[in-house]
Parts: structure tokens; sequence; C-alpha cells
């Protein structure tokens, strides 16, 4: 799955203090890694320069158009190893140090570590739930419908657990998943197995969902079999409601929508419906991906007091988590995800963030069962 030169490129590149990037798509096989020999620039996702690349955004920031962006000069893909010639991949380094990461003969490094960064508190059981609670008494004073909130779960690393195998093995148990082990100074270390596209571009045209509801069944159970309260039908078709105003504010048109199904992440089911819409020019896509991110299935709605509520609540601990991320202009495509099921990691520790919608008819202990379940997700690699 990781192929070897794939390995050493990641452990070169983290031993430089060089930006990385290592993914698998969701029911993808290969993994591809890319890794920068520059730190990443903050950049419009789309309306600037088309250069392969992978970018990074927070869950909060003024322009959701705007990611950390770290340029593709080396991209190994189980194919062999492109490097960055101008805005192009071509089949010769450039540089001796895009020689240098895929190197045959180059420096063996043992195991992929991170240094000791941040180290955020964990959110006790009793502290979440007051959250929750003043989120429902704040969703009954009216102004709010839907507020999302989210905890830390803080965990050691397995000791002598080299980071990449852990990332293959969340990849093997999490085939629906993105896959992604995401490394710089500007953004810190994060392992994601997310199952949510924030939005995707290819030849096709666009991609994007609306995910809301959370369930965990027994794994026997025949998911097509379940049913969902009115509350989270309700939940889902205002996840809806926000994607199509945010197509129909920017002008597309044609854009088709599925009716509402279950799918399966992990031990996980979630409803979700698809949207699909013809590409529109840079400037168009960029002011898409403004009023998409972050979605309601992450902040809540509507979007500013929601946001604002959280912020209150949570201080600025999300960083990453329910930003997005996901290759750039990378053989045609740009997919990118919501930042999900994801954990930072920082010397021998990870920060599993988790979270979940609260409506106003939610109750606070099983808000906190929904948070367990999902920090099964990564939980269970570790
Ligand atoms: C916030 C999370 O998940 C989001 C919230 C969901 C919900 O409220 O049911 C479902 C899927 C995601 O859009 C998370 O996984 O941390």
């Amino acid at each position: 799955m990781i192929n070897d030169m794939q390995r050493a490129a990641c452990k070169r590149a983290n031993a430089n203090g060089l930006p990385f990037a290592i993914w698998r798509d969701p029911f993808g096989a290969d993994f591809t890694a890319l890794i920068s020999t520059s730190a990443p620039q903050l950049a419009p996702v789309f309306g600037g320069p088309a250069a392969p690349g992978f970018v990074m955004a927070p869950f909060s920031c003024e322009d959701g158009n705007l990611a950390w962006t770290f340029a593709a000069d080396v991209l190994v893909s189980a194919g062999g190893a492109r490097y960055r010639d101008g805005n192009a991949l071509g089949p010769r380094p450039q540089t001796d140090e895009q020689a240098m990461l895929t190197d045959p003969q180059g420096p063996a490094i043992d195991r992929l570590e991170v240094p000791q960064g941040e180290n955020p508190a964990p959110t006790e059981r009793e502290s979440y739930m007051a959250r929750v609670a003043r989120a429902v008494e704040k969703i009954g004073e009216g102004g709010c419908d839907k507020i999302v909130l989210s905890r830390i779960d803080p965990r050691d690393l397995p000791a002598g657990r080299d980071l990449l195998d852990l990332t293959e093995h969340l990849a093997q148990l999490h085939p629906h998943a993105f896959v992604c082990l995401v490394s710089s100074q500007e953004t810190g270390t994060w392992l994601t197995a997310t199952p949510e596209v924030l939005l995707a571009r290819d030849a096709e045209g666009l991609r994007t969902m609306a995910l809301a509801g959370t369930q965990w069944p027994d794994p026997e159970t025949d998911i097509d079999s379940l049913t969902w309260p009115q509350k989270i039908i309700d939940e889902q078709a205002h996840v809806a409601d926000f994607i199509r105003d945010a197509f129909a504010a920017e002008g597309f048109s044609d854009v088709e929508e599925t009716a509402p199904y279950t799918v399966r992440a992990a031990n996980l089911c979630h409803l979700r419906s698809d949207f699909r819409a013809p590409s529109g020019d840079g400037a168009a896509l960029g002011r898409l991906l403004g009023q998409l991110h972050p979605t309601s299935a992450v902040c809540g709605m509507p979007k500013a007091p929601a946001m604002e509520f959280i912020l209150q609540e949570e201080g600025a601990t999300r960083r990453f988590y329910t930003g997005y991320l996901g290759p750039r202009d990378l053989g045609g495509a740009t997919s990118l995800y919501v930042n999900l099921r994801s954990a930072s990691v920082s010397g021998g520790k990870i920060f599993l963030h988790v979270g979940g919608g609260i409506v106003a008819a939610s109750d606070p202990a099983t808000e906190w069962e929904e948070t367990v379940e999902k920090s099964k997700t990564i939980g269970a690699i570790l």
C-alpha cells in the first residue's frame, strides 16, 4: 500500500523539516505521497495559478477559498516518482533536493516521528455535556437552528509504531474513507480518515454531499433496514438546503441531487444525499468554496451565530479539524474533503477531535456517546 519509495521520501522530508502529505483515495488501493521543498503558502484553491499541490484550510478562516498550499515538488505514486518542472510534473529531478528525496541510495531513516508541539487539554464528559446543554438553550432562545460542537480526546501513540504504519493500518480498516497523513510547520501533523467530500472537481464536473445524522448499529445490521428519526431527516434536509442555496447564490445551474440514503462510515452510519453540477470558472468555484466552507454539517445554521457560539465555547482549539484538505490539480482533479475523524499528532500523543450536530431535541448524554463512537474511527489503530 505505502511503497518503499513513498516511505523513504516522507521520512526524509520529515527529517529535513519539509512539508509532506500522503493519502489514499476512498476505495482506492494505493497511496500517493507529495513532498514540498519549500514552506506551504496561503493561496486561493480555485482561481489562482493552476499547479499540482495539496491544500489544507482551518475551520475558522476569513476566506474559505484560501488554504495552505503544499506545492507538489516531488510526487510519488504507485507507478513511481515525478518532479516539479515549472507548473508541471516531469520524469526527472530538477534539483538536488528533489533527487535526494527519492534516491534509492539515499539515507535510511528508522521511523517517522513528530516532535512535541501543542498539548491541548482533554474535554471531560461533564464539561462536554454542559456545553451541549448550553447549545440546546441557545437554540431554544431562537436565532440558531443547529450548532455543531466538538471535543478533544488525547491518547498515547502506540510506542515504537511508525506513523506511516499507523496510516497504512487506518487505510486498511476504512476502505470507504479518504485517509491522509499531512505534516508541516504551518499546519502541524494530522491523521485523517474522513467520509465527507466538501467539493470535488474532475472532467465530469463538480461533486459534493450533504452528510448528517449518526447511528452506530450492530455491525451485522443491514443498513438498508435502518430508519431515521424525523429530527435527523430534517437536519440532513437543512444541510442539503444549505448546499443547494450555495450553488444557486454563485450562479451554478443544472445541479443534480439524489434523495437521501444511508451510508456506512466505519462503525457509524450517516444520512447522505449527493450533488453533481457542471464545473464553473475558477472565480465562481472559489466563491462557491467560500460559501460552502464550513458547511452546516460541521458548523451549524445559520453559519454566523453558530460559528460565534463555537468559538466562544471551544476557543480556537479546532484548528484544522472540520477544515478541509486534499489534492489540488492532480491528474486533472481537485478533491477537497472535510477534515473529520481526524487527529493532530504531537510527540508521543495523538489528539482526537470528535463532534456532532446539536439541535433543539438533542440530549447531552447521547451526544457524548456519539462522540465516543466517532472516536473509534481513529481509536481503532491505537
Ligand atoms: C462533526 C463530525 O461529524 C459531522 C457531524 C455529523 C452529525 O452531527 O451527525 C455527521 C457527520 C459529519 O458531518 C465529526 O465526525 O466529528
